[in-house]
Protein backbone atom coordinates (compact mmCIF):
# COMPACT_ATOMS: atom_id res chain seq x y z
CA UNK A 1 0.00 0.00 0.00
CA UNK A 2 1.16 3.22 -0.71
CA UNK A 3 0.06 6.31 1.49
CA UNK A 4 0.82 10.30 0.43
CA UNK A 5 -0.37 12.81 2.81
CA UNK A 6 -0.31 16.37 1.71
CA UNK A 7 2.92 15.61 -0.52
CA UNK A 8 4.06 18.81 -2.07
CA UNK A 9 7.17 19.02 -4.05
CA UNK A 10 8.79 22.46 -4.98
CA UNK A 11 11.85 23.24 -7.61
CA UNK A 12 12.88 26.90 -7.00
CA UNK A 13 9.37 28.66 -7.38
CA UNK A 14 7.82 26.00 -9.52
CA UNK A 15 5.89 23.62 -7.40
CA UNK A 16 5.64 20.24 -9.29
CA UNK A 17 3.35 18.76 -6.82
CA UNK A 18 0.74 20.57 -4.31
CA UNK A 19 -0.13 19.13 -1.57
CA UNK A 20 -1.86 15.60 -3.19
CA UNK A 21 -2.57 13.07 -0.89
CA UNK A 22 -3.77 9.21 -2.13
CA UNK A 23 -3.45 5.88 -1.38
CA UNK A 24 -2.85 2.87 -3.96
CA UNK A 25 -4.32 -0.10 -3.13
CA UNK A 26 -2.43 -3.90 -3.18
CA UNK A 27 -4.39 -6.11 -5.20
CA UNK A 28 -5.18 -4.00 -8.22
CA UNK A 29 -3.40 -2.18 -11.09
CA UNK A 30 -3.43 1.57 -10.12
CA UNK A 31 -2.90 3.87 -13.39
CA UNK A 32 -1.76 7.12 -13.16
CA UNK A 33 -2.82 9.83 -15.72
CA UNK A 34 -1.42 13.02 -16.26
CA UNK A 35 -0.57 15.32 -19.27
CA UNK A 36 3.40 16.17 -19.75
CA UNK A 37 4.69 18.25 -16.85
CA UNK A 38 1.85 17.25 -14.38
CA UNK A 39 4.05 15.44 -11.64
CA UNK A 40 3.58 11.99 -12.07
CA UNK A 41 7.30 10.99 -12.28
CA UNK A 42 8.01 13.94 -9.65
CA UNK A 43 5.33 11.90 -7.01
CA UNK A 44 7.02 8.57 -8.10
CA UNK A 45 10.79 9.34 -7.85
CA UNK A 46 9.35 10.85 -3.99
CA UNK A 47 7.63 7.46 -3.42
CA UNK A 48 10.99 5.52 -3.92
CA UNK A 49 12.92 8.40 -2.00
CA UNK A 50 14.67 10.10 -5.18
CA UNK A 51 13.60 13.55 -4.43
CA UNK A 52 12.57 14.64 -0.70
CA UNK A 53 9.32 16.03 -0.74
CA UNK A 54 9.22 20.15 0.26
CA UNK A 55 6.76 19.09 3.21
CA UNK A 56 4.29 16.22 3.51
CA UNK A 57 4.68 12.34 3.52
CA UNK A 58 4.41 9.16 1.50
CA UNK A 59 5.08 5.96 3.04
CA UNK A 60 5.26 2.24 1.33
CA UNK A 61 3.53 -0.24 3.70
CA UNK A 62 3.66 2.23 6.32
CA UNK A 63 7.29 3.07 6.10
CA UNK A 64 9.63 5.97 4.03
CA UNK A 65 11.01 4.16 1.65
CA UNK A 66 14.57 4.74 3.20
CA UNK A 67 13.04 3.84 6.49
CA UNK A 68 12.66 -0.10 5.11
CA UNK A 69 15.38 -2.25 6.32
CA UNK A 70 15.52 -3.81 2.76
CA UNK A 71 13.66 -1.01 0.72
CA UNK A 72 14.32 -3.11 -3.12
CA UNK A 73 12.18 -6.24 -1.78
CA UNK A 74 9.54 -4.06 -0.67
CA UNK A 75 9.31 -1.55 -3.48
CA UNK A 76 10.62 -2.45 -7.25
CA UNK A 77 10.99 0.80 -9.50
CA UNK A 78 11.00 1.60 -13.07
CA UNK A 79 11.36 5.46 -13.57
CA UNK A 80 13.57 6.84 -16.37
CA UNK A 81 16.94 7.85 -16.90
CA UNK A 82 17.63 4.57 -15.11
CA UNK A 83 21.49 4.64 -14.70
CA UNK A 84 23.17 1.29 -16.59
CA UNK A 85 26.41 0.65 -17.22
CA UNK A 86 26.63 0.31 -21.37
CA UNK A 87 29.41 -1.72 -21.46
CA UNK A 88 28.07 -4.54 -18.84
CA UNK A 89 25.64 -7.26 -20.48
CA UNK A 90 22.30 -7.73 -19.06
CA UNK A 91 23.06 -10.18 -16.69
CA UNK A 92 25.82 -8.64 -15.70
CA UNK A 93 24.05 -5.87 -14.48
CA UNK A 94 21.09 -7.89 -12.73
CA UNK A 95 24.13 -9.97 -11.14
CA UNK A 96 25.42 -7.04 -9.13
CA UNK A 97 22.76 -5.97 -8.78
CA UNK A 98 21.43 -9.18 -7.27
CA UNK A 99 24.66 -9.35 -5.06
CA UNK A 100 24.45 -5.84 -3.24
CA UNK A 101 21.08 -6.71 -2.27
CA UNK A 102 21.88 -9.85 -0.96
CA UNK A 103 19.66 -11.85 -3.60
CA UNK A 104 20.15 -15.31 -5.16
CA UNK A 105 22.00 -15.63 -7.94
CA UNK A 106 19.45 -17.44 -9.35
CA UNK A 107 16.78 -15.30 -9.33
CA UNK A 108 18.99 -13.26 -12.04
CA UNK A 109 18.22 -16.60 -14.60
CA UNK A 110 14.07 -16.20 -13.69
CA UNK A 111 13.80 -12.43 -14.25
CA UNK A 112 15.65 -12.68 -17.52
CA UNK A 113 13.10 -15.35 -18.56
CA UNK A 114 10.00 -13.64 -17.37
CA UNK A 115 11.15 -10.52 -18.90
CA UNK A 116 11.93 -11.96 -22.50
CA UNK A 117 15.31 -11.18 -22.55
CA UNK A 118 16.91 -14.79 -22.78
CA UNK A 119 18.58 -14.32 -26.06
CA UNK A 120 20.21 -10.86 -25.74
CA UNK A 121 20.72 -11.41 -21.64
CA UNK A 122 24.52 -11.41 -22.39
CA UNK A 123 24.62 -8.59 -24.58
CA UNK A 124 26.42 -4.99 -23.85
CA UNK A 125 23.65 -3.02 -22.70
CA UNK A 126 24.37 -0.17 -24.36
CA UNK A 127 23.61 -1.55 -27.89
CA UNK A 128 19.97 -2.52 -26.54
CA UNK A 129 16.82 -1.15 -28.04
CA UNK A 130 14.77 1.29 -26.21
CA UNK A 131 12.27 -1.97 -25.71
CA UNK A 132 14.66 -3.79 -24.33
CA UNK A 133 15.92 -1.49 -22.27
CA UNK A 134 12.70 -1.06 -21.19
CA UNK A 135 12.44 -4.65 -20.63
CA UNK A 136 15.68 -4.87 -18.61
CA UNK A 137 14.42 -2.10 -16.28
CA UNK A 138 11.64 -4.09 -15.25
CA UNK A 139 13.70 -6.93 -14.93
CA UNK A 140 15.53 -5.01 -12.11
CA UNK A 141 12.29 -3.75 -10.69
CA UNK A 142 10.97 -7.49 -10.31
CA UNK A 143 14.28 -8.62 -9.34
CA UNK A 144 13.92 -8.47 -5.22
CA UNK A 145 10.12 -9.83 -5.99
CA UNK A 146 9.16 -6.78 -4.25
CA UNK A 147 5.35 -6.26 -2.62
CA UNK A 148 4.84 -3.27 -4.77
CA UNK A 149 5.64 -2.06 -8.45
CA UNK A 150 6.17 1.70 -9.63
CA UNK A 151 6.35 1.42 -13.22
CA UNK A 152 6.81 5.05 -14.66
CA UNK A 153 6.05 4.60 -18.62
CA UNK A 154 6.30 1.04 -18.68
CA UNK A 155 5.04 0.28 -22.49
CA UNK A 156 7.50 3.40 -24.16
CA UNK A 157 9.13 1.82 -26.53
CA UNK A 158 7.84 -1.57 -26.93
CA UNK A 159 6.28 -3.44 -29.34
CA UNK A 160 2.32 -4.49 -29.41
CA UNK A 161 3.64 -7.94 -28.57
CA UNK A 162 5.78 -5.95 -25.61
CA UNK A 163 3.00 -3.68 -24.19
CA UNK A 164 0.64 -6.82 -24.16
CA UNK A 165 3.39 -8.51 -22.22
CA UNK A 166 3.35 -5.74 -19.56
CA UNK A 167 -0.45 -5.69 -19.69
CA UNK A 168 -0.51 -9.16 -18.63
CA UNK A 169 2.51 -9.26 -15.94
CA UNK A 170 0.95 -5.83 -14.04
CA UNK A 171 -2.21 -8.27 -14.37
CA UNK A 172 -0.73 -11.13 -12.69
CA UNK A 173 1.12 -9.08 -10.06
CA UNK A 174 -2.43 -7.11 -8.91
CA UNK A 175 -3.72 -11.01 -8.75
CA UNK A 176 -1.02 -11.65 -6.60
CA UNK A 177 -1.85 -9.40 -3.81
CA UNK A 178 0.76 -6.60 -4.87
CA UNK A 179 0.41 -2.93 -5.14
CA UNK A 180 0.84 -1.81 -8.62
CA UNK A 181 1.30 1.94 -9.59
CA UNK A 182 2.11 2.55 -13.18
CA UNK A 183 1.89 5.79 -15.66
CA UNK A 184 1.03 6.09 -19.29
CA UNK A 185 0.24 7.91 -22.18
CA UNK A 186 -1.70 5.32 -23.44
CA UNK A 187 -4.76 5.52 -22.92
CA UNK A 188 -6.11 2.70 -24.21
CA UNK A 189 -4.02 0.86 -22.99
CA UNK A 190 -4.97 2.56 -19.48
CA UNK A 191 -8.42 1.18 -19.73
CA UNK A 192 -7.49 -2.36 -20.87
CA UNK A 193 -4.76 -2.91 -17.96
CA UNK A 194 -5.71 -0.51 -14.98
CA UNK A 195 -8.85 -1.16 -11.85
CA UNK A 196 -8.25 2.14 -10.82
CA UNK A 197 -7.06 5.46 -11.77
CA UNK A 198 -5.26 8.61 -9.96
CA UNK A 199 -5.66 11.58 -12.68
CA UNK A 200 -3.21 14.52 -11.51
CA UNK A 201 -3.24 17.81 -13.85
CA UNK A 202 -0.54 20.70 -13.02
CA UNK A 203 0.59 18.82 -9.44
CA UNK A 204 -2.98 18.50 -8.02
CA UNK A 205 -5.04 15.43 -8.06
CA UNK A 206 -8.09 15.96 -10.98
CA UNK A 207 -10.19 12.91 -9.48
CA UNK A 208 -9.47 9.35 -8.52
CA UNK A 209 -11.23 5.74 -8.44
CA UNK A 210 -12.38 3.00 -10.63
CA UNK A 211 -11.69 3.36 -14.07
CA UNK A 212 -15.65 2.90 -15.07
CA UNK A 213 -16.58 5.25 -12.70
CA UNK A 214 -14.22 8.29 -13.51
CA UNK A 215 -15.39 7.77 -17.10
CA UNK A 216 -19.01 7.86 -15.70
CA UNK A 217 -17.81 10.37 -13.65
CA UNK A 218 -17.18 12.96 -16.79
CA UNK A 219 -18.96 11.59 -19.40
CA UNK A 220 -21.67 9.16 -18.55
CA UNK A 221 -22.98 6.40 -21.08
CA UNK A 222 -24.63 7.50 -23.81
CA UNK A 223 -27.50 5.72 -25.40
CA UNK A 224 -27.45 6.03 -29.24
CA UNK A 225 -31.29 6.10 -30.58
CA UNK A 226 -32.46 6.59 -34.26
CA UNK A 227 -35.85 6.89 -34.98
CA UNK A 228 -38.17 8.43 -37.56
CA UNK A 229 -39.87 10.07 -35.12
CA UNK A 230 -36.89 11.48 -33.55
CA UNK A 231 -37.98 14.92 -33.12
CA UNK A 232 -41.10 13.70 -31.63
CA UNK A 233 -39.22 11.16 -29.17
CA UNK A 234 -36.58 14.30 -28.35
CA UNK A 235 -38.86 16.47 -26.38
CA UNK A 236 -40.34 13.31 -24.12
CA UNK A 237 -36.78 12.48 -22.99
CA UNK A 238 -35.99 15.77 -21.75
CA UNK A 239 -38.88 15.64 -20.03
CA UNK A 240 -37.53 12.18 -18.45
CA UNK A 241 -34.51 13.97 -17.05
CA UNK A 242 -32.10 12.82 -20.54
CA UNK A 243 -29.49 15.54 -21.93
CA UNK A 244 -29.81 14.98 -25.90
CA UNK A 245 -27.85 15.96 -28.85
CA UNK A 246 -28.56 14.89 -32.27
CA UNK A 247 -25.55 13.72 -34.48
CA UNK A 248 -27.62 13.79 -37.75
CA UNK A 249 -31.37 13.88 -38.30
CA UNK A 250 -33.34 10.69 -37.55
CA UNK A 251 -30.50 10.05 -34.66
CA UNK A 252 -30.19 11.58 -31.30
CA UNK A 253 -27.64 11.03 -28.47
CA UNK A 254 -29.58 10.80 -25.04
CA UNK A 255 -27.09 10.86 -21.87
CA UNK A 256 -28.57 10.40 -18.13
CA UNK A 257 -31.29 7.55 -19.03
CA UNK A 258 -31.08 4.07 -19.48
CA UNK A 259 -31.63 2.65 -23.04
CA UNK A 260 -34.84 0.91 -20.85
CA UNK A 261 -36.51 4.12 -20.07
CA UNK A 262 -36.02 5.49 -23.57
CA UNK A 263 -37.51 2.25 -25.31
CA UNK A 264 -40.50 2.11 -22.82
CA UNK A 265 -40.84 5.89 -23.46
CA UNK A 266 -40.92 4.82 -27.07
CA UNK A 267 -43.60 2.76 -27.02
CA UNK A 268 -45.79 4.44 -24.47
CA UNK A 269 -45.97 6.80 -27.60
CA UNK A 270 -45.98 4.16 -30.34
CA UNK A 271 -42.48 5.66 -31.87
CA UNK A 272 -41.31 3.77 -33.66
CA UNK A 273 -37.19 3.15 -32.43
CA UNK A 274 -34.88 1.47 -35.64
CA UNK A 275 -31.62 1.68 -33.19
CA UNK A 276 -31.04 1.48 -29.47
CA UNK A 277 -27.08 1.16 -28.96
CA UNK A 278 -25.72 1.78 -25.06
CA UNK A 279 -22.35 3.61 -25.60
CA UNK A 280 -19.61 3.20 -23.25
CA UNK A 281 -17.24 6.41 -23.39
CA UNK A 282 -13.71 5.86 -24.09
CA UNK A 283 -11.40 6.44 -21.60
CA UNK A 284 -9.29 8.83 -23.83
CA UNK A 285 -12.60 11.00 -24.39
CA UNK A 286 -12.84 11.01 -20.52
CA UNK A 287 -8.96 12.25 -19.90
CA UNK A 288 -8.93 14.84 -23.00
CA UNK A 289 -12.39 16.49 -20.64
CA UNK A 290 -10.94 15.61 -16.94
CA UNK A 291 -7.76 17.54 -18.31
CA UNK A 292 -8.13 20.29 -20.48
CA UNK A 293 -7.54 23.09 -17.93
CA UNK A 294 -4.70 21.28 -16.72
CA UNK A 295 -2.92 21.05 -20.47
CA UNK A 296 0.27 23.06 -19.56
CA UNK A 297 1.91 22.27 -23.05
CA UNK A 298 -0.85 21.99 -26.21
CA UNK A 299 0.37 21.77 -29.41
CA UNK A 300 -0.32 24.63 -31.79
CA UNK A 301 -3.02 22.31 -33.86
CA UNK A 302 -6.80 21.57 -34.21
CA UNK A 303 -9.08 20.98 -30.78
CA UNK A 304 -9.90 18.06 -30.01
CA UNK A 305 -13.21 16.91 -31.63
CA UNK A 306 -16.32 17.77 -29.31
CA UNK A 307 -19.65 17.05 -29.13
CA UNK A 308 -22.44 18.10 -30.74
CA UNK A 309 -24.23 21.06 -29.66
CA UNK A 310 -27.31 19.45 -27.22
CA UNK A 311 -30.65 20.74 -29.13
CA UNK A 312 -32.35 19.79 -25.49
CA UNK A 313 -30.96 20.00 -21.96
CA UNK A 314 -32.79 18.24 -19.04
CA UNK A 315 -32.27 17.96 -15.70
CA UNK A 316 -29.08 16.71 -14.44
CA UNK A 317 -30.03 12.77 -12.05
N1 LIG B 1 14.66 18.45 -11.26
C1 LIG B 1 13.76 19.37 -11.61
N2 LIG B 1 14.05 20.69 -11.55
C2 LIG B 1 13.14 21.62 -11.89
N3 LIG B 1 11.90 21.36 -12.32
C3 LIG B 1 11.55 20.06 -12.39
C4 LIG B 1 12.45 19.01 -12.06
N4 LIG B 1 11.81 17.82 -12.23
C5 LIG B 1 10.55 18.13 -12.68
N5 LIG B 1 10.42 19.47 -12.77
C6 LIG B 1 9.20 20.19 -13.20
O1 LIG B 1 8.13 19.71 -12.41
C7 LIG B 1 6.95 19.54 -13.18
C8 LIG B 1 6.48 18.10 -13.08
O2 LIG B 1 7.37 17.27 -13.81
P1 LIG B 1 7.21 15.69 -13.90
O3 LIG B 1 8.40 15.17 -14.65
O4 LIG B 1 6.97 15.15 -12.55
O5 LIG B 1 5.90 15.55 -14.78
P2 LIG B 1 5.29 14.24 -15.47
O6 LIG B 1 3.83 14.26 -15.13
O7 LIG B 1 6.07 13.04 -15.12
O8 LIG B 1 5.45 14.59 -17.02
P3 LIG B 1 5.70 13.65 -18.30
O9 LIG B 1 4.38 13.03 -18.64
O10 LIG B 1 6.13 14.64 -19.34
O11 LIG B 1 6.77 12.67 -17.94
C9 LIG B 1 7.32 19.98 -14.60
O12 LIG B 1 6.92 21.32 -14.77
C10 LIG B 1 8.81 19.85 -14.64
O13 LIG B 1 9.37 20.77 -15.54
Amino acid sequence: MIEAHDLTKRYGDKTAVHGISFTVRPGTVTGFLGPNGAGKSTTMRMIVGLDEPTSGRVTVNGKRYAEHRTPLREVGALLEAKAVHPGRSARAHLAVMAATHHISPKRVGEVIEMTGLSTVANKRVGGFSLGMGQRLGIASALLADPQTLILDEPVNGLDPDGVQWVRNLVRQLAAEGRTVFLSSHLMSEMAQTADHLLVIGKGRIITSGPVQEVIDGVLGTTVRVRSPQAADLAPLLQAAGGTITSPEPGALEVRGLTGELIGNTALDHHIALHELATQQASLEAAYMALTQDAVEYRSETAPPETSPEPIHSGASR
